[in-house]
């Protein structure tokens, strides 16, 4: 097993046996590299083949159909179906590369938005609606995206007290700085390459990515997916019923760099004829939209200055849109 991204069973932090453990190896990942495997997670075998057949059979439809489900035109966050090489992660790092071989489906909140606090016109876009296929033309799509977002939802609220025990804080202390989130959450289908790509042109683009953690799945597909870490690129081992966790920018500033926010990328499969789709579901954990993400260390002078949730994540999607 890869050495570099550690695997790791939080049960014994979900159950209570075990916290402090879980929280040692987990401050241990996020000091070092950022990335961590996680088992024990308690996510049903169930929900995440419903996600991944439904995802399968949403984007084998025609593009066409696909693209009834895009987000309106001028709208600022993402939503729905975005059409492949329309995005470039590495733009969000300021690099200039060609655009991303990936086409992408994503939904945010799945939760009532009936509190007040959804509906502040300042924060308007980021509460705006998710957009669906009909389920006419994509059976199971909306049930099994949306079910499989409130698991998420649930493990990324168990992270994120776990990482509070791993920084020396209060377990709960995240609780209400993240308990109206407005996570994205993205299923990505990598095509098979039937064309050389261009100069520097990858699957997924190095970058980092811009929240407080993200979690991915893509077993037995994700093979691909690298850090940069020790003056190299790693491969991220491919775990069966695991979720890839990696921590984002946010975490990274909220720490004042005590954990690193790892660039990663997406690779090309080595061989045109050989290559196959690639399937990829990320969950982007980004706090609520209002809080202020500040040094959390007493201790330290800040690197960062102060910026709330919502400004970072509008910033860096901005800068990934290719046209514009
Ligand atoms: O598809 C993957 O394995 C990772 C994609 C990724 O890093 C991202 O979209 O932020
Ligand atoms: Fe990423």
């Amino acid at each position: 097993m890869n050495q570099v991204v550690p695997v790791i069973d939080i049960q014994p932090f979900l159950n209570g046996a075990g916290k402090q453990d879980v929280a040692r190896q987990v401050a241990d990942a996020c000091e070092r590299i950022g990335f961590l495997v996680i088992s024990g997670h308690g996510v049903s075998t169930a929900t995440i083949d419903s996600l991944v057949s439904a995802a399968r059979n949403f984007f084998a439809l025609p593009t066409d159909i696909k693209k009834l489900s895009a987000s309106p035109p001028g709208s600022k966050v993402h939503r729905g179906y975005s059409g492949l090489a329309s995005r470039s992660l590495a733009k969000s790092t300021g690099a200039k590369t060609p655009p991303d071989l990936r086409e992408a489906f994503t939904i945010n909140r799945v939760q009532p938005k009936d509190d007040p606090y959804f509906k502040n016109p300042a924060a308007e876009h980021f509460f705006a609606d998710n957009v669906w296929p009909a389920d006419a033309v994509a059976p199971g799509f909306r049930s099994a995206l949306t079910t499989y977002y409130l698991e998420m939802d649930r493990v990324a609220t168990s992270l994120m007290r776990i990482f509070a025990m791993a920084l020396g804080m209060p377990e709960h202390f995240f609780d209400d700085k993240v308990d109206r989130h407005f996570s994205n959450f993205t299923s990505y289908h990598y095509p098979p390459l039937n064309a050389a790509p261009e100069p520097g042109q990858l699957r997924g683009g190095a970058h980092t990515d811009f929240g407080s953690l993200t979690i991915l799945h893509g077993a037995p597909s994700t093979q691909g997916l690298q850090v940069w870490t020790q003056g190299a690129w790693h491969d991220v081992p491919v775990v069966k019923d695991a979720f890839i966790v990696n921590i984002g920018d946010l975490m990274a500033q909220w720490t004042n760099d005590r954990w690193v926010s790892t660039l990663h990328r997406v690779v090309n499969p080595t061989s045109v004829e050989g290559s196959q789709a690639r399937y990829s579901f990320a969950f982007f954990h980004q706090p609520n939209y209002d809080v202020l993400i500040e040094n959390i260390d007493p201790l330290a002078q800040a690197r960062y200055s102060p910026v709330t949730s919502g400004d970072h994540l509008y910033r860096k999607l901005s800068a990934m849109k290719v046209a514009g």
